[in-house]
């Protein structure tokens, strides 16, 4: 699922499989790999590094303050200060809305959402092809908290999600970070399951 607001359409689209019978949770991807994209460009401009060697986590959903980079734990380290962590989280999590007010009602993201969509295809191709630790985060049916839906690192494989990677060391603020996501994405969450439990 691509189409937002993904942290109420992956649970609208599981609740409609499953009243069809065919849910399958490992097959079911809310895709927040431009939150990925943002992440890496926004941390690899600040820390002077080449952005295709970034790497950055992003955890929790796709709007907003639910969109959780995790800079502590991106590679290669950078020395950034506690505000520089700061506006890049805030810089990660506007991003979209930056572009949707800039286009004015005429759309969101399209290149940048093209380049992510085709990372995100590829790696989905490359585990059902069998290549091995193929891991991206995405929006999937999770325990890695309480919320039944929540984006972090998954790795993919023949059967779609072979496993959901937990969120590893957080920072305090990337932990304060999280408590404040979970009321905004259960809401979310069940604004969804009960849009489509209603129609
Ligand atoms: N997950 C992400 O990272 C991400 C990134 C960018 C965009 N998006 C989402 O992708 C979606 C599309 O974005 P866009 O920029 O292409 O938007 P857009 O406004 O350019 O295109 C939306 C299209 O949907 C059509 N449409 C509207 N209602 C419809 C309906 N009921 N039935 C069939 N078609 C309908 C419109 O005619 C239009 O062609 C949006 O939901 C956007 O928020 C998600
Ligand atoms: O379509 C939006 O509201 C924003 C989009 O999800 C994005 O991340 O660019």
């Amino acid at each position: 699922m691509i189409s937002n607001p993904v942290n109420s359409t992956v649970p609208i689209a599981a609740e409609v499989f499953k009243r069809k019978g065919v849910y399958d949770e490992k097959k079911l991807f809310g895709v927040t790999t431009l939150d990925v994209v943002r992440a890496k460009t926004f941390y690899a401009g600040k820390a002077k590094v080449n952005v295709a060697d970034v790497n950055v986590p992003v955890v929790g959903g796709h709007a907003g303050i639910t969109i959780l980079p995790l800079f502590s734990q991106a590679a290669p380290k950078a020395n950034l200060s506690d505000e520089d962590i700061k506006a890049l989280t805030k810089r990660t999590q506007d991003g979209g809305t930056e572009v949707v007010e800039a286009k004015a009602g005429k759309g969101s993201a399209t290149l940048s959402m093209a380049y992510a969509g085709a990372i995100f295809a590829d790696a989905c191709l490359k585990g059902l092809n069998g290549v091995p630790d193929v891991v991206e985060c995405a929006f999937v049916q999770s325990t890695v908290t309480e919320l039944p839906f929540f984006a972090s690192k998954v790795r993919l494989g023949k059967n779609g999600v072979e496993e959901v990677l937990g969120l590893g060391p957080l920072s305090d603020y990337e932990q304060q970070g999280l408590e404040a996501l979970k009321p905004e994405l259960k809401s979310s969450i069940e604004k969804g399951i009960k849009f489509a439990q209603d129609s």
